[in-house]
């Protein structure tokens, strides 16, 4: 059975069975919940059949762990100094470089008990969804990041970079550089389609999950013809790409051992009237005997390779924790 549990920031959980359809991201239906891959090349809008109260790991489909490529610490280290080593030649300033971890699931833990868990700890703070298909097997996450969201009178969009797990530590250069490629290339891409009326915030220390980021947050007003090409064109953002954006996806795309499949893709909701966009971080996919989790950060020449390490351990706790305990 196809399957599909959200619940939007301060919004409650909506639990439906149906259909994943395989579409364009320029062809989505006017109204519908979609996930896209990190390079949009792949994109499915949810059909609805019926709203339902609960589902069990018996109406969801776990690929086996074949597929899934896993670098131990000494293969992600080795990994992370290639890709940075090639920075200077390929004239990149920020990528993301990712790892996926794998963690032994309990045989007993029920997915829906797992969604639930999250939606409660993350009631105010993100997206959290439950996407499971036989085409792609099953989703979970609870991501912090907007795209884009809001309607004709008022859009709104952020830029997330930058992470720490003690609100006292000071921020390093590193990471106001880092989120700064994010704000710079925000503020360019709602430009280019001429908003009325820009207001772009001061960015502000955050906490979302088990670590802190730095947010900065813009409004602007969009007539809805555009909303699509805004999507289009600030995704992938430098939070999740980098800086040149074209030359820091081909990197990944070249050196990442694993697919990110729906990781750093989009993920949320379009109608007519409004958009709720998210860009899917913190999310792993649930495989037959482990979850996979996918965490990542952002790369400069300035990166220390064990912090980098720490930092995706850190990511990873924010659902770790919850589902836990
Ligand atoms: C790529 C991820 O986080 C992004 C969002 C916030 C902070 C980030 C960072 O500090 O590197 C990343 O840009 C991830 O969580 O896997």
């Amino acid at each position: 059975m196809a399957c599909l549990a959200y619940q939007f920031p301060n919004g409650t959980a909506k639990m439906y069975k149906g259909k994943w359809v395989e579409k364009g991201l320029e062809k989505l239906p006017d109204d519908c919940f979609f996930i896209t891959d990190f390079t949009k090349k792949k994109s499915f809008y949810f059909e609805i059949d019926q709203e339902i109260s609960s589902f069990s790991n018996a109406d969801l489909t776990f690929n086996n762990e074949d597929n899934i490529f896993v670098a131990n610490e000494k293969a992600y280290l080795n990994g992370l100094q290639y890709f940075i080593d090639g920075f200077e030649m390929f004239g990149i300033q920020k990528a993301i470089f990712s790892r996926i971890k794998l963690v032994e699931k309990e045989d007993l833990l029920e997915m829906e008990t797992v969604f639930n868990r999250l939606a409660k700890a993350y009631k105010s703070q993100a997206l959290v969804y439950l996407a499971s298909d036989e085409k792609f097997g099953t989703w979970i996450g609870a991501t912090p990041e907007t795209l884009l969201s809001g309607n004709e009178n008022c859009m709104k969009s952020m830029a997330l970079a930058g992470t720490k797990s003690s609100e006292e530590t000071e921020w390093t250069e590193k990471e106001q550089e880092e989120q700064q490629y994010v704000v710079d290339f925000v503020k360019d891409k709602i430009n280019e389609q001429s908003p009325g009326k820009l207001v772009v915030s001061q960015a502000e220390t955050v906490k979302k999950g088990a670590v802190y980021h730095l947010q900065t947050d813009y409004e602007f007003q969009l007539p809805k013809e555009k909303w699509n090409a805004l999507m289009q064109s600030l995704h992938p953002t430098p939070a999740v790409c980098g800086t040149p954006s074209d030359l820091a996806q081909e990197h990944i795309l070249t050196n990442e051992p694993h697919e990110r499949e729906f990781y750093t893709g989009l993920v949320g909701l379009k109608s007519k009237d409004e958009l709720a966009v998210y860009v899917n971080l913190r999310c792993m996919q649930v495989l037959k005997e482990n979850f996979a989790l996918y965490v990542g950060g952002g790369i400069t020449l300035a990166s220390d390779l064990a912090k980098e390490l720490q930092e995706t351990e850190d990511k990873s706790e924010t659902l770790l924790s919850v589902i836990f305990g």
